[in-house]
């Protein structure tokens, strides 16, 4: 049995949750529920503390989770990414009031407050940075005002918080993050793992892709492919009126509406865009 920690609540929960239903997997219905079997695919679920899945899955414990990248450096577990899946993007960022520091560097001495005390410890050591990691638990951006602190490092996504706390951004950002799924570093792999990664890329490349159909005319068929190249190559179906051919490709779906334009200017008919609800390329 394949036993799998899911995040419980916060800003990863419900995209996890759903991604491993469009997957296939059976999900809870009740969030208070902590773990959730799903028997016809032998897989256990365990709802965790997205702060501590890697600390599970480095432990060998669990053998899979999905957690966020930059919580997975702050743990230093011995976990790694197996897949990233796309939800969950943020960066993250030092951030010290107006004329405090114009790069990162000219934090050295300062006191850094974060919720993040591994990456921000990692980041000064690897950049030889000599400052004072303070560590809270969020809400950090108050830590300035409040005198704790000279500057922050933390999670920035509008960075309307970072605003509102009269605080201005610092140099690049040290790391971006999106949800990932990681497994134990030295673990050796399995039919199960590859099963759940093969079905969660399907899911990822149904939410990137559509399917795109239309009928072309057979000397316009080189060129129609040419915007139409497909992931390996377009399907042609002969049509009943002469001359005339169906072509079927997956297009990505941001691209689709301007495909659909360039094909129907170079005189493709009946354009057609169908989503993937679940594929394995
Ligand atoms: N706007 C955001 N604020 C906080 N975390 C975010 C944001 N966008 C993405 N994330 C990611 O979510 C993960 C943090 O999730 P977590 O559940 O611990 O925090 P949360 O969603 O802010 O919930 P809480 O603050 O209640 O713990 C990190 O990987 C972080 O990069
Ligand atoms: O750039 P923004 O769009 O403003 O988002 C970033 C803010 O959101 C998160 O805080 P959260 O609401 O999770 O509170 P917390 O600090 O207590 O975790 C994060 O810690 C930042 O404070
Ligand atoms: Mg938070």
């Amino acid at each position: 049995m394949l036993r799998v920690a899911i995040p419980n609540k916060g800003g990863l929960a419900p995209a996890a949750a759903a991604m491993l239903r469009e997957a296939g997997y059976r999900q809870r219905t009740d969030d208070k529920d902590l773990t959730c079997l799903d028997a016809a695919n032998d897989v256990e679920f365990f709802y965790l503390r997205p702060r501590d899945i890697a600390t599970y899955v480095g432990s060998g414990d669990l053998d899979l989770g999905v957690t966020g990248r930059d919580l997975l450096v702050d743990s230093g577990a011995a976990a790694e990414e197996v897949l990233t899946l796309g939800f969950g993007p943020s960066t993250f960022r030092f951030a010290a009031p107006p004329g405090r520091a114009r790069t990162i560097a000219d934090l050295a001495g300062a006191r850094v407050a974060t919720a993040y005390p591994g990456v921000v410890s990692k980041f000064f050591a690897d950049q030889g940075i000599d400052a004072t990691v303070v560590r809270l638990d969020g809400a950090v951006e108050n830590a300035v005002g409040l005198g704790v602190a000279d500057a922050i490092a933390d999670v920035v996504d509008t960075g309307t918080t970072l605003r509102r706390a009269g605080l201005e951004l610092v140099g690049e950002p040290v790391l971006r993050s999106e949800a990932v799924l990681i497994r134990r570093a030295d673990a050796p792999a399995n039919g199960p793992v590859t099963q759940i990664v093969r079905r969660l890329q399907g899911v990822l490349v149904a939410r990137r892709y559509v399917m795109l159909a239309y009928d072309v005319r057979a000397d316009l068929l080189e060129e129609a492919s040419k915007l139409t190249p497909g992931i390996e190559s377009p399907t042609i179906s002969p049509l009943h009126r002469e001359g005339w051919v169906a072509v079927q490709a997956m297009v990505a779906r941001a691209d689709v509406h301007r495909v659909m334009d360039d094909l129907y200017e170079i005189g493709a008919r009946a354009i057609l865009v169908n989503d993937i609800l679940a594929c394995r390329l």
